[in-house]
């Protein structure tokens, strides 16, 4: 069974929530398409804004981070049940930036697919190597063991739902795109890794996107690749390109 792609904006730290509100408008007729999932993950405070925008279209909105407690004294996280209530589907789990500048670990990162489920949130699990670990050789055996502890406990069922990304550190905002064999062979590593951990069909069901400097001009050679289910855009979602990226055919 093919597999439907799935092609996600992941916003970072912009766009206040009047901006959000305009580029969502902006991009809602240019994303429109019946053959990709399109979700744009975005700032927690723009979650409920760029909601409203994009009613009646097929943009789907998700948060770029959720904390793995129910609720509580964690003063500036949020709340699973807080993304729920909201209508949000995807949570962005892991990404490169949270685990450099806020310290997140595997075991966090374990924790918080754990409790995405939990609450029927979809998340979108990042993965991927330094520039150092693809010269010394070992990409493929930090991504394995990124992959084995984010689903510790999870089951084959969850995980047939999980959206994995791969991001390679040295591709991510550098205008630096790993190759479509790189990301294609890293992609396959993934599922193969998937397979070893639940059975051929989960790894069959799970959908993995590649991440770091897609663009329009690298999409459609990216997504046509037997192991990449779509892609998470940075910089590229920002703006009418987007529109391109989500159209790659
Ligand atoms: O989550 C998205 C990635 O970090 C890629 O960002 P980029 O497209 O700006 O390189």
């Amino acid at each position: 069974m093919a597999r439907k792609k799935i092609i996600a904006g992941n916003w970072k730290m912009n766009m206040t929530p009047s901006q959000a509100v305009a580029l969502v408008n902006e991009l809602k007729p240019l994303v429109a398409t019946e053959e990709a999932d399109v979700v744009f993950c975005v700032p927690a405070i723009d979650i409920i804004p760029a909601m409203e925008a994009a009613k009646g279209s097929n943009i789907v909105i998700g948060a770029e981070n959720m904390y793995f407690e129910e609720k509580g004294a964690y003063t500036g996280e949020i709340a699973p049940e807080m993304l729920t209530d909201a209508g949000v589907k995807y949570v962005i789990i892991g990404h490169s930036e949270r685990r450099e500048y806020f310290g997140e670990s595997d075991e966090d990162v374990n924790k918080k697919v754990l409790k995405a489920f939990e609450h029927g949130i979809t998340p979108i699990i990042c993965c991927g190597e330094t520039l150092a670990q693809r010269e010394q050789g070992v990409t493929m055996d930090f991504v394995r063991m990124q992959i084995k502890i984010a689903f510790q406990n999870v089951t084959a069922d969850q995980a047939k739902t999980a959206v994995i990304a791969y991001e390679p550190i040295w591709a991510i905002g550098t205008g630096k795109t790993a190759t479509t064999e790189q990301a294609q062979e890293v992609c396959a590593g993934i599922r193969a890794c998937i397979a070893e951990i639940y059975d051929e069909a989960t790894a069959e069901a799970i959908r993995i996107q590649y991440g770091g400097s897609v663009n329009p001009a690298t999409a459609p050679e990216l997504f046509a690749q037997p192991d990449i289910d779509g892609g998470l855009v940075g910089g590229a979602s920002l703006k009418a390109d987007f529109g391109k990226i989500v159209n790659w055919k």
